[in-house]
């Protein structure tokens, strides 16, 4: 999966990926009416219009991107409909062939990291069958745990060819309370990177690996060193856009080959007919503002990349 993501990031040459974070106040009121007029103001009916506007942006997009990044808690905070929501968008990404990168952030002691690992990565045997449940391509992982919180979902990952990126340093701003201390002089998110290269060093890919990090576009200064600390490891950037992140900021977090890192947007793209610069669109157009906003987005990060 790990040269599946580079080769689409090659051939599209945008190393985006678009978050599908669909909250039901950034869907357009057309879609929200169609969902409830057949499911009334269900979980049911929400589920279902999220459903709906995610696919009316994936038929706008997918053929831009490499990949997507849904994020779980969008969809969790409808219960069990809004993981059938999730479940669909995984399945329809996979079907346009986009790498699907599940933002689930799990991570926990060992004998429940490989439940988390078989349900979204791996297959999990039913009697004498075995289903694929979520079926996502890589997902974000907790290392808080440690290496036995760690190891089943490296494990499940060799098994399906599939992978990782796990929390080395967020975006968010209090992201440097815990990450940031100090511990034998260096950051503690140093020793997280020195753990993701050396858990990822023996499941390699062409040129990277499989197992990846989380590294915010709010900490460039963060995202130069870490590039260094993990060569090998695929960096995914969130923060860019919505929460400040400029490409600019973000050169450093790539290697010389023009790889290894792949940059999210998800309200920036989403909901790109909400901002000033899409207005013209309208909500009625919205999938077509998000189609300009990755546009503008791949032009933004490639032109840094290019200076
Ligand atoms: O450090 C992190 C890790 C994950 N995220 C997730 O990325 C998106 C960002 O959304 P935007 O709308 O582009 O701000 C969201 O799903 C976060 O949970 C992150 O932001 N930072």
């Amino acid at each position: 999966m790990i040269n599946k993501l580079c080769d689409k990031i090659k051939k599209t040459n945008a190393p985006i990926v678009v978050g599908l974070d669909p909250m039901l106040s950034y869907i357009p009121e057309q879609v929200q009416k169609a969902a409830f007029d057949a499911y009334g103001e269900t979980l049911e009916g929400a589920a279902e219009a999220i459903w709906q506007y995610n696919k009316a942006i994936v038929d706008a997009v997918h053929d831009l991107i490499p990949a997507v990044k849904p994020q779980i808690a969008m969809y969790e905070q409808f219960g069990i409909e809004g993981l059938k929501a999730f479940q669909k968008t995984v399945d329809y990404c996979r079907e346009k062939d986009l790498v699907v990168i599940g933002d689930v952030k799990r991570g926990d002691i060992g004998s429940t990291s490989a439940a988390y690992a078989v349900g979204h990565l791996g297959k999990v045997q039913v009697g004498s069958k075995t289903y694929s449940a979520f079926n996502e391509d890589f997902a974000t992982v907790n290392p808080y745990l440690g290496t036995d919180g760690i190891k089943p979902f490296v494990d499940v990952c060799k098994e399906e060819k599939k992978g990782l990126f796990i929390l080395v340093k967020t975006s968010n701003p209090s992201s440097g309370e815990f990450q940031d201390q100090l511990i034998d002089g260096r950051p503690l998110y140093e020793h997280v990177a020195e753990k993701v290269a050396a858990w990822g060093e023996d499941h390699m890919g062409d040129s990277y690996s499989y197992i990846g990090a989380v590294v915010g576009a709010t900490y460039p200064e963060v995202g130069k060193i870490l590039r260094k600390v993990m060569p090998k490891s695929f960096i995914l950037v969130p923060g860019y856009g919505a929460q400040g992140g400029k490409a600019s900021d973000l050169v450093h977090y790539f290697n010389e080959d023009g790889l290894g890192a792949i940059v999210n947007s998800s309200r920036g793209i989403i909901a790109a007919y909400k901002q000033e610069k899409y207005a013209q669109f309208g909500p009625e157009n919205f999938a077509d503002a998000s189609r300009q906003a990755v546009l503008d987005m791949i032009e933004d990060i490639n032109g840094a990349l290019q200076k």
